[in-house]
Formats: structure tokens, C-alpha cells, sequence
């Protein structure tokens, strides 16, 4: 029997910035055709991981790897095969939604995409309006399609619904659980209970850098449920406020 390696594994990765540790030995893995959830406070490292599996940072201690490779070292092609939607979202503030997310499309070959994921996302409502005068929700929108346009074997959403309206963030949720169903590994930052309840194969709870829990979303959740679980694994102490 062949054992497939995770889609996402961090192993003892420790990031620190200056004095401050963001990551302290963070160990998990995420697979492919499912969805992982990464929960925890503000401030737990969970930004800071996704940008190490990006290929945004370089990985200071202990090792991460993406489809089998180091995301820093990593070349175009792997960088193809990985979609990132990041908080920020990071998209041109003078473009249109469509001038901007066509040249992404001839960039990683998604132009059939393109379409499909305007009519999912509903963009051709605001499809000719320059991107600063998009609401947060809109942008968050052309983000996550820009993410998914390349067809990616993994894709890295960090708070991919936040600020999003009831229908957008069914829209959403129904992208995503159609993506892990292809086959995507795609690894959720959140802060939303609903969204890792009704979203999550697993699920990671990080604070202060180091991992709470990790599993299936039964597993982490136990007979208490997610919320009551995540409250007694990130319990603020007076040593830690
Ligand atoms: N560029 C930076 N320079 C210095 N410290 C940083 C930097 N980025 C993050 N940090 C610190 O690293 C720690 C982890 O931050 P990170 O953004 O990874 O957390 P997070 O879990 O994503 O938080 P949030 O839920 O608020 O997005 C925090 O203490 C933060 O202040």
C-alpha cells in the first residue's frame, strides 16, 4: 500500500520576529480533497503560517512543504499549481474587477474559469467598477476567484468570507466544498465557528504559535462542540494576557 504524503506539512516550523515568537515548533498537516480549518486568536500565527506556505517568508526553523516542495525555493510551476487569496487581498486599486482578473486568467491559462467563477461569485454586477471603489465584500470576491482561477492543487484562503453578506458567504462556502470535492487541499483561515462547523473536514486550533488540536472536525470538537472546545484549548490566562 502507497502512503500519500499531505498536500501541506509543517513540521516543527518556528518563525520568529525579533523576540517575538510567532511559531513555536507549529506541526500539522493538511491533505488533498479536503478542507482544513485553521482557527485561533488574534495574533496565534495563523497569517504567518499561511505566508511560509505561500513562499511569502522564508522559513527560519524547522521545514514546510507544499505538494512535496519548499514554497521559498519554489518555481513557477509549483507556484501555478497553488492558489492564495490573502487577507488583504493585495489587488490593484485602479482596474476593474474584469481587466484585472482577465490578465490573471491568460497568466495561469484559466480564461473558461473565468467565466464560470464570475457567474458563481456574482461579479458582473460591479464587473467595470475601479477595484478602490469596491465595498470590502466585493474585493474579497475578485480575490478568492483570482486564487482559484489557476485550478489549484491547493489553495490558501485566509478569512476568504469575512465581511461577506449571508448570500455571498453561501456562494463562498459552496466554491470551496466544490473545489475540495475535485480534489484541491484547501486550508481556510477562520474565525467563524458557523464556518469551520459547516465547512471543515479538519480542523487546527493554534495559539501562541503552537498547535491546540488537530483532527477531524468530530475528533477537535468532541461531545462539546467546536466552540466550547475551542474556548477550553485557547483559555486566556493572567500569565498570557
Ligand atoms: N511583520 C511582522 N513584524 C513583527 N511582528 C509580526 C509581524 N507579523 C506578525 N507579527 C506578530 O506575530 C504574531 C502572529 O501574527 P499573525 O499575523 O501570524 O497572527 P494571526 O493568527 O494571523 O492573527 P489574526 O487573527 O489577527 O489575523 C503576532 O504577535 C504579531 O504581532
Amino acid at each position: 500500500m502507497t502512503v500519500k504524503s499531505p498536500a501541506v506539512a509543517f513540521d516543527q516550523v518556528t518563525h520568529r520576529y525579533g523576540t517575538n515568537t510567532a511559531l513555536d515548533a507549529l506541526t500539522f498537516t493538511a491533505d488533498a480533497g479536503r478542507v482544513t480549518c485553521v482557527l485561533g486568536p488574534n495574533g496565534a500565527g495563523k497569517t504567518t503560517a499561511m505566508e511560509l506556505a505561500e513562499g511569502l517568508k522564508q522559513p527560519q526553523t524547522g521545514s514546510v512543504r507544499v505538494l512535496g516542495h519548499s514554497p521559498w525555493r519554489a518555481d513557477d510551476r509549483h507556484r501555478s499549481r497553488v492558489g492564495v487569496m490573502l487577507q488583504d487581498g493585495g489587488l490593484p486599486g485602479a482596474v476593474g474587477a474584469r481587466r484585472f482578473l482577465q490578465h490573471v486568467a491568460t497568466l495561469v491559462d484559466g480564461r473558461v474559469r473565468l467565466d464560470e467563477l464570475a457567474n458563481r461569485l456574482d461579479l458582473q454586477a460591479f464587473w467595470d467598477t475601479s477595484m478602490r471603489r469596491l465595498s470590502g465584500g466585493q474585493r474579497q470576491r475578485v480575490a478568492l476567484t483570482a486564487a482559484l482561477l489557476g485550478t489549484p492543487e491547493v489553495a490558501f484562503l485566509d478569512e476568504p468570507t469575512a465581511g461577506l453578506d449571508p448570500h455571498a458567504r453561501l456562494d463562498v462556502w459552496d466554491l470551496i466544498r466544490d473545489e475540495r470535492d475535485r480534489g484541491c487541499a484547501v486550508v481556510v483561515t477562520t474565525h467563524s465557528f458557523e464556518e469551520a462547523e459547516r465547512l471543515a473536514d479538519d480542523i487546527v486550533v493554534i495559539a501562541h504559535g503552537q498547535v491546540r488540536a488537530a483532527g477531524t472536525l468530530a475528533e477537535v470538537a468532541g461531545t462539546t462542540g467546536l466552540e466550547a472546545r475551542y474556548f477550553e484549548l485557547t483559555r486566556r490566562t493572567e500569565a498570557t494576557r
